[in-house]
């Protein structure tokens, strides 16, 4: 611990610790425990892994969500002339050989990398020839909530951290429910007095609610306060569009707004921030990815917390319920997806049985969006252990020349490699020194492993002949337990893991449920915010004294219910536009208002009817199309939609509806238990 305040007052500068960080550095240099992290944003969570890191022998490995986010904290700690680097898709090969060795000789002291990067092969070979002394999980939440932005990579990491036996493992987030931090804890065998928290009630935060009818309502009401700020402002919104109609409506009233959400690019956004936190009394109004490593300080954190509720019929839940409901496919269609998948034959690659799937592809031929088909495929690993990812790859490349004698030279490369790539690469017409190849179908009849035409590409562009453009990645998967291959067996396990998807889909709702719940409940907000983040008995007397219910004395009045029978007029002219009858829930998801690749392809995400019930309850929607889809059994009246080629024997009948939810299926596939001693594809240090 002395040599950890040295490093406080030398490397970064400090005076003295902040919070609990001393304990938990304590707990990881002395004890050796793992720990868990709950600070709020801005309370200093990077300090907790960083110094350690400087203070143990071997690498820190720190997974993060974000590669502008890992970028700024390299940059940060580079400038205090520390060893950190990250390795992400940003980096040019060559910048990636140089981290890797820096990594290898143990020049690194901090590596940061996304959590996919735990399905590359490579690293994960490199990650067994170095000693992994102190694991990070920023942002480490995402373990435990399930939402459109989920990144199933995240399960895999307790995984990894057992297998390559790290030293001790540091959690750590901003925002974990009682939950979530459970959960975390479960995971990664932390003890309770493994777990760090900030009291979570702050006394000058005034928690107000008011119900609006609409999003001029809202503004309206919002005006006064901006109006009187005394200090900077944020205004968040659920949906990136709503920024920029929160914004005109503001500048109609003479007020100037920025606008913040994922989908600018890093300049607009970097450059937002950064007005932001120069100035004094600024507005932004942003979508929650505004916030994420922010550091404005706290004592300039806005004092008074505005909660806007809107009735069912306007836009706010409908839209929270679209969020939760929206990775869950009909039964019908996770069916034929694991057909596909149990049918699959893996082709050898080192000794390996591999199979391999384009994901985008399969998104669009049984609908089911992409980030749903990823958490299907990480339960069939981690769960079901039949698959295990290994290094996606991609199918295309485009090559260009980086100047004509440089091209000549990758024409005139004599190497059987070369040749195969050359005999099947097409030329491009309209561009000189150009050529674009598919590796999958080079490799099919060149008999040349694809991995070794991938690597001559690499070395062309190594050596500067060449810049390439990868395209269409493909996942792969190692074999580990063979799939299910009768058809009880393959129906049950998708029934199963369909179960799992309604499971997860009603645990959202409930979520949605809770908030308003606290919203227009009778006890001091504050309290129970409090409560709700594991922080019991956290506001003196259960009272803040400043917050809607302690000072009406009263709860808000807010009871949205959902219609309960959708109108039979709308649900007819869906059906006169809509010719699908195969899957009543698509059907709802139409009514509702909730995208999916068989409706966007099909344009109908873009007709006026859809998202025409917004207020009616989601089950009711399906129940009554599926009343309309059972009359016609389950038959497309026009073919509106071909079932891939793998799944034309899909059958189109009630069971698979999606209405067979109570029909629990037990899977009974053989799934071993004993992972040690199952082979080579679990990484165990050298
Ligand atoms: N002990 C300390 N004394 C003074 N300043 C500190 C101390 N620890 C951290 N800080 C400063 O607090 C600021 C916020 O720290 P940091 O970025 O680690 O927060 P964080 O909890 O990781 O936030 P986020 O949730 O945004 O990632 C930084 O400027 C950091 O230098």
């Amino acid at each position: 611990m002395e040599q950890a305040k040295q490093v406080l007052h030398e490397t970064f500068g400090l005076s003295s610790y902040r919070l609990s960080q001393e304990a938990v550095i304590r707990r990881l240099l002395l004890d050796e425990e793992n720990a868990l992290v709950l600070y709020p944003t801005g309370g200093g969570k990077s300090l907790t892994y960083q110094l350690p890191a400087l203070c143990l022998e071997g690498l820190t490995l720190v997974i993060s969500p974000l590669i502008s986010l890992m970028k700024d904290q390299t940059d940060r700690l580079r400038k205090l002339g520390v060893e950190a680097d990250n390795l992400d898709s940003t980096l040019t090969p060559e910048q990636a050989i140089e981290v890797k060795q820096r990594v290898e000789n143990g020049t690194t002291k901090l590596l940061y990398v996304a959590p996919e990067r735990l399905n590359n092969e490579g690293f994960m070979e490199l990650m067994t020839r170095v000693k992994i002394a102190l694991l990070a999980v920023d942002e480490s939440h995402c373990i435990a909530q399930w939402g459109a932005t989920f990144r199933p990579d995240y399960l895999k990491i307790a995984r990894f951290a057992e297998e390559l036996d790290v030293g001790r493992v540091l959690c750590l987030t901003a925002t974990a429910t009682i939950s979530d931090a459970e959960d975390i804890c479960t995971k990664f065998h932390i003890a309770p007095a493994g777990v760090f928290r900030t009291p979570f009630y702050r006394s000058n935060l005034a928690f107000k609610v008011e119900v609006a009818n609409s999003l001029e309502a809202k503004i309206a009401k919002i005006l006064p306060l901006l109006e009187a700020r005394t200090g900077p402002a944020i205004i968040y919104v659920t949906l990136k569009k709503q920024t920029d109609e929160v914004a005109d409506l503001l500048s109609e009233s003479g007020l100037q707004a920025w606008t913040y959400h994922a989908g600018m690019n890093r300049d607009e956004r970097g450059n937002v921030q950064d007005k932001f936190m120069a100035s004094e009394k600024g507005i932004v109004c942003a979508t929650i990815a505004f916030g994420m490593g922010i550091d404005k300080g706290l004592p300039s954190l806005p004092p008074e917390v505005v909660g806007k509720l809107q009735p069912r019929s306007c836009d706010d839940i409908p839209t929270l319920e679209g969020f939760a409901r929206g990775e869950t496919c009909s039964e019908s269609s996770l069916q034929s997806w694991m057909r596909e998948v149990a049918a699959k034959a893996p082709v050898i690659e080192g000794g390996q049985e591999i199979i391999e799937f384009n994901l985008y592809r399969q998104a669009k031929d049984y609908d089911i969006r992409p980030t749903a088909l990823s958490v299907l495929y990480a339960q069939l690993e981690l769960d079901y252990k039949h698959i295990r990812a290994t290094t996606p790859f991609y199918s295309n490349y485009d090559l260009t020349g980086t100047n004509e004698q440089n091209w000549l030279r990758v024409l005139n490369d004599g190497t059987p490699v070369a040749q195969a790539i050359r005999n099947y690469w097409k030329l491009r017409p309209i561009k000189d020194w150009s050529a674009t190849l598919d590796v999958v179908v080079a490799s099919q009849y060149s008999n040349i492993e694809r991995s070794m035409l991938a690597k001559k590409i690499v070395d062309w562009e190594l050596a500067g002949l060449i810049i390439t453009k990868p395209s269409q990645v493909r996942y792969r998967y190692q074999v580990v337990e063979p799939l299910p291959k009768d058809p009880t067996n393959i129906g049950n396990l998708a029934n199963l893991m369909h179960q799992r998807m309604l499971e997860r889909e009603d645990k959202e709702i409930k979520k949605i449920k809770k908030v308003i719940d606290f919203a227009t409940g009778r006890q001091c907000l504050a309290a129970a915010l409090a409560l709700y983040y594991g922080d019991d008995n956290a506001v003196p007397g259960g009272a803040c004294g400043i917050c809607t219910v302690c000072l009406s004395g009263s709860a808000v009045a807010f009871y949205p219910t959902a219609d309960a029978v959708p109108d039979p007029f709308l649900v007819q002219t869906i059906l006169e536009v809509c010719h699908v009858r195969d899957d009543p829930r698509l059907l709802a998801r139409m009514a509702f208002g909730i995208t999916s690749p068989r409706l966007t392809d099909n344009g109908w995400t873009k007709n006026h009817l859809f998202g025409c019930m917004p207020s009616v309850d989601f089950n009711a929607l399906v129940l009554a199309f599926d009343s309309e889809c059972k009359k016609v059994g389950y038959q497309n009246a026009e073919p509106t939609w071909s079932p891939p080629e793998t799944s034309r024997k899909r059958t189109y009948d009630q069971a698979n509806s999606g209405s067979s939810y109570s029909q629990r299926a037990q899977y009974r596939g053989n799934r071993g238990t004993n992972k040690r001693a199952r082979g080579s594809y679990y990484y165990s240090r050298r």
